[in-house]
């Protein structure tokens, strides 16, 4: 089914949830490689202004990562598919890190080292080999993430052109749940924008709470009710949304 684009005012006495790479920013070689730029930390620090704070980052990158890329935030962030949390309050919780990541990451450079082009990135719960280069790994870093994550009890988490062994025990429908039970956020509306299937626990969760989702990119089986086609629409439409709550 054809989703239509969401209207202007959606977030109208909402709160808002937003994944990062491929819904914020471009989706580019290398995990270091996104920056934020000026356009986007600005129509951030507008839409946490007009929404009086209720705007989270929900991402799989760690929290560290993400406040790194806006500068220590005046939002709250979910990180780590849910593992990491900064409340809108300021305080932070985290799931422990289990030993067994040690070994998963010394594995996972191995396998890098004898497939050029795999990349390993090392997050505080969970640790990811990246194919995006080499397209042709994708099978053998698969085979060897579900190993990793079966031998340590670990949960396997599937990307783009990415396969992570983490923490198991959340994702991004749980985190949003939790978020809109805090003070803060409690008894507004979520609405959630995401590109990945990474995404769709957050868009249930999101609809079972009485708010939506928005779906990013291509059409594709979804629990989103609205539609953006990329990125730069994604951003065009959160500037018309910032300006539909000020009028
Ligand atoms: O939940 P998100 O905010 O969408 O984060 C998902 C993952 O994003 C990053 O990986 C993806 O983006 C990279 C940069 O564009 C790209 O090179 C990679 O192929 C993508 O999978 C990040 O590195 C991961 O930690 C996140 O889980």
């Amino acid at each position: 089914m054809t989703l239509p684009p969401p209207p202007a005012d959606l977030l109208r006495d909402a709160a808002l949830f937003l994944d990062f790479d491929g819904t914020l920013v471009e989706l580019e070689a290398h995990p270091e490689a996104v920056a934020v730029d000026a356009r986007l930390a600005a129509l951030i620090a507008r839409l946490t202004q007009a929404l009086d704070g209720r705007v989270a980052i929900v991402s799989g990158r760690p929290v560290n990562g993400i406040r790194a890329l806006f500068g220590d935030p005046p939002f709250a962030i979910s990180g780590s598919h849910g593992l990491e949390v900064v409340w809108p309050d300021g305080r932070e919780t985290r799931a422990e890190r289990p030993a067994a990541l040690d070994r998963i990451v010394a594995s996972m450079k191995a396998f890098a080292t004898a497939t050029p082009g795999v990349l390993v990135e090392e997050k505080p719960l969970g640790a990811a080999l990246h194919y995006r280069a080499v397209p042709a790994a994708e099978q053998a870093a698969h085979a060897l993430a579900t190993r990793l994550a079966a031998d340590a009890a670990l949960h396997l988490q599937t990307g783009k052109m990415m396969v992570e062994v983490r923490v198991p025990g959340a994702d991004k429908g749980t985190a949003l749940a939790a978020l809109m039970d805090s003070p803060a956020l409690a008894g507004r509306r979520p609405v959630f924008l995401g590109d990945d299937d990474t995404d769709e626990p957050a868009m249930v969760a999101a609809r079972a709470l009485g708010g939506a989702g928005v779906l990013i990119g291509a059409p594709r089986p979804t629990a989103a009710l609205w539609r953006l086609a990329g990125v730069a629409d994604t951003l065009n439409w959160l500037d018309a949304a910032t300006e539909s709550l000020a009028a």
